[in-house]
């Protein structure tokens, strides 16, 4: 990933009113290390210490693959798998594992994901659906709006008759640190068309993703 920081912005001041107007602010890859190295300083550590040598780079890493989703689209991970179809029965897809990172202090929100959709006249390849969700949850989150993306992405490829996700997470924020309960789970869920309109339609989802199945 390239990251450059803005030739236009020369003072601290430019940089805080970009920000205020809502610009993107770019950084170099270098002072985003330099940020980690600070946080380490800040929390007593000797940076230059053989086993954190590398971590400032480790963690920019690992930061940059978990919010990956920022630099994808869907259009790029479609890769054209929408199929015209003659198909109008119910379709799940049921516990696609969701790792993501609450926006609130960049801790993980694990959990999964339920997805279905009634099509009309469009199917979508199913693991595009899955991918559908990585790429909303590889992005600093709260979980209402990763479900409500997952459900408009697909309301607005496939306008279906319906669309449904239901996600079941557990946030580190709320089990290491904070409130401390682990054990705790946040159900969310985002109905659109039928799934909204109709309580059957909507029942038969629930029941079908409260069924255990027998590959588990
Ligand atoms: N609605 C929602 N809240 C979230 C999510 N992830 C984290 N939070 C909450 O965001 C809130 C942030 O509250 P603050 O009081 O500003 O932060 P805090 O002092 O760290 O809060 P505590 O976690 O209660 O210690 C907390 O209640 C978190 O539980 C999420 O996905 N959705
Ligand atoms: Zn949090």
């Amino acid at each position: 990933m390239t990251l450059s920081i803005r030739p236009d912005l020369t003072s601290a001041d430019q940089v805080l009113s970009s920000l205020a107007t809502g610009q993107k602010q770019t950084v170099t890859e270098a002072e985003m290390k330099q940020a980690v190295r600070t946080l380490l300083i800040g929390l007593g550590e000797d940076p230059d210490r053989e086993g954190l040598k590398d971590t400032p780079k480790r963690v920019m890493k690992a930061l940059q693959f978990l919010t990956k989703g920022y630099h994808e689209s869907l259009d790029e991970l479609l890769n054209g798998a929408v199929f015209t179809e003659d198909a109008n029965e119910m379709v799940l897809v049921r516990d696609i594992d969701i790792f993501s990172s609450c926006e609130h202090h960049i801790l993980p929100i694990i959990g999964r994901a339920h997805v279905a959709y009634i099509p009309n006249g469009k199917v979508i390849g199913l693991s595009k659906i899955a991918r559908v969700c990585e790429m909303y949850a590889r992005r600093l989150q709260v979980q209402e709006r990763l479900t409500v993306q997952i459900a408009d992405a697909l309301q607005g490829l496939l306008k279906p008759q319906g669309v449904a996700v239901v996600i079941e997470a557990t946030h580190m924020c709320m089990v290491m640190r904070g409130v401390q309960k682990p054990g705790s789970w946040t159900v969310t869920s985002a109905m659109r068309g039928v799934f909204s309109e109709d309580v059957r339609t909507r029942e038969e989802f629930m029941n079908l993703i409260r069924h255990n199945s027998n590959f588990h």
